[in-house]
Order: C-alpha cells, then sequence, then structure tokens
C-alpha cells in the first residue's frame, strides 16, 4: 500500500517544478516519507529518549558546493571524527554533510512545519550509522542508516557563526561549483538547548527519498539575519553555461502524510 502522497497549499507545489523532480517517482512503501507537520498536541513525551551527544572535529570539514538543489558543506567521514550519539539513537553516526532548505520570502521556506508553522529556512545535519555500516551510499538503503538534525531558522539577529559561511557562497553562485572550506565546526549552528526535540522515522526529502531516515527536529530555532538570508536566496539553481538563470529559492518539498506515524517528544 503506498500512502497517498497529499500536495499542501499551491505554493508547495512550484517548488516540485525543479528538473529533480521531473520522471517516475517510485516512492519504496511510500508509508514513512518526510516532510511532515508536527502537531505538537499529537507527539508522545518519551522519557527514554536521551540528550543529543555530538561530537565534530572543524578540521574534517572539506568543501561547500552548489548541487543545483542547494548548498552542502561537506565533511571527511571516512573516519569517526564528526559524530552524533544519544538521543532516540542506539548507534554511532558520522557527519558527512550539512545544507539548507528556505524559501523566497522570510513567510515560507521550511521543509518541517510545528502545528502549521512556516519558518523562513531548516538546516539539515546529514549523519549516517558507522556501527552498521561502511558508506554513505550503503546506509541511505537501510532502515536504520540516517540521522538527520533539523534546526529551524528565524529572521532576526545576525549569526556570527554563520557569516564564514555566508561569505562563501558568491563564490558558488552556480550549480556545480565548488570551493574549499576548512575549520567550520557545525556545533555553531544548533540551538543551545539540544535536549528538547522531537523525533520520527522518515525519509530523504528529495529523490532518492530512501526511507532511511531518523530524523531529530530541534524544539527551538536559530536566528539569522535578513541579510544573510538574502544571500543564500542570490544562489542560482543552474549552471553558469545555462542561458536562464533561476533564483536557488523555495528548494523544499510537499509536505507528506503521516501514516498512523508516531512522533515522539524529549520534553513535555
Ligand atoms: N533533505 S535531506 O536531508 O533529506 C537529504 C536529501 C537527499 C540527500 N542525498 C541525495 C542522495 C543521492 C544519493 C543518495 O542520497 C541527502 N544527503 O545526501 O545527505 C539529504
Ligand atoms: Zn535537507
Amino acid at each position: 500500500r503506498t500512502c497517498n502522497l497529499t500536495a499542501c497549499s499551491s505554493k508547495y507545489v512550484l517548488s516540485q517544478m525543479h528538473p529533480m523532480w521531473q520522471g517516475p517517482l517510485t516512492i519504496p512503501g511510500g508509508e514513512r516519507q518526510s516532510p511532515i507537520d508536527i502537531v505538537v498536541r499529537k507527539s508522545i513525551f518519551d522519557s527514554e529518549l536521551k540528550p543529543l551527544v555530538t561530537d565534530y572535529d572543524p578540521h574534517t570539514c572539506q568543501q561547500i558546493w552548489n548541487n543545483g538543489y542547494s548548498f552542502l558543506v561537506e565533511y571527511d567521514d571516512t573516519t569517526d571524527k564528526s559524530t552524533l550519539k544519544g538521543g532516540p539513537l542506539q548507534d554511532k553516526f558520522r557527519l558527512c554533510q550539512f545544507h539548507f532548505h528556505w524559501g523566497e520570502s522570510n513567510a515560507w521556506g521550511s521543509e518541517h512545519t510545528v502545528d502549521r508553522r512556516l519558518f523562513p529556512a531548516e538546516l539539515h545535519l546529514v549523519h549516517w550509522n558507522s556501527d552498521k555500516y561502511s558508506l554513505f551510499e550503503e546506509a541511505v538503503m537501510e532502515d536504520n542508516g540516517l540521522a538527520v538534525i533539523g534546526v529551524f531558522l528565524k529572521v532576526g539577529k545576525r549569526h556570527e557563526g554563520l557569516q564564514k559561511l555566508v561569505d562563501a557562497l558568491p563564490a558558488i553562485r552556480h550549480k556545480d561549483s565548488i570551493v574549499e572550506f576548512t575549520r567550520f565546526d557545525p556545533v555553531c549552528l544548533l540551538p543551545s538547548n539540544t535536549d528538547d526535540y522531537w523525533t520520527y522515522h522518515g525519509s530523504l526529502t528529495t529523490p532518492p527519498l530512501t526511507e532511511s531516515v531518523t530524523w531529530i527536529i530541534m524544539k527551538q530555532h536559530v536566528e539569522v539575519s535578513h541579510d544573510q538570508l538574502a544571500v543564500f536566496r542570490s544562489l542560482l539553481f543552474t549552471s553558469a553555461e545555462e542561458d536562464v538563470q533561476k533564483s536557488m529559492v523555495n528548494n523544499f518539498r510537499v509536505q507528506q502524510s503521516l501514516c498512523g506515524r508516531t512522533v515522539r517528544s524529549s520534553f513535555t
């Protein structure tokens, strides 16, 4: 049975115009797709959920690049130097990259929502299960293969830690551009309180949409300035050779049905 993948309001559908979404999207099972709306009053407090334990080594940061849908900061994941454990996880997970999703305006842009509340952007820190698998490409196909931390961004004061990343963006304006990017500790992008989160079993939010993700969505958001977010929007979906340049905005997926899943909370 594939769950009916409901589309939400029309504005979500816009972001499905991107070439990435063309062609047959046979979704494996389709009963644990992401993103979703987190209905707070329906989430279940689970006292077994532990605090998150992140241990990131900024020296594993390697490059930043525009993949034509977002921009990714990639880490050397050939050893257990930058790891995530605890929270809902039984195993140790290795950080491989982080990226963002955002809107053309501050009114929307996040992939997940909380009681239908939209945020202007959402950060995803992607980790794979290095206790059970030896490569990301292997883990991405397995139920317990990935763990992604989601952090909501709100427009407010300037985020000093983010500025180093914002300053690198003009160099990767076009699809497939890449520059060296080192000594960046992503812990600065996490909220001060990482003990309060929601967690549920879901999928990648872009193809191959594999249902291999334990999502860990932070309750507390982080603030970035309007100008910092405007630089995200100066990126392009298109490569330098293409005639028509398209702004990289609204790179989020339509919200998916819960299909009977439970969202657990680590807090009451
Ligand atoms: N928005 S997300 O965090 O769910 C997400 C989506 C796609 C991919 N990757 C797409 C992909 C291609 C082959 C295997 O994987 C990743 N990731 O790689 O971290 C993360
Ligand atoms: Zn993402």
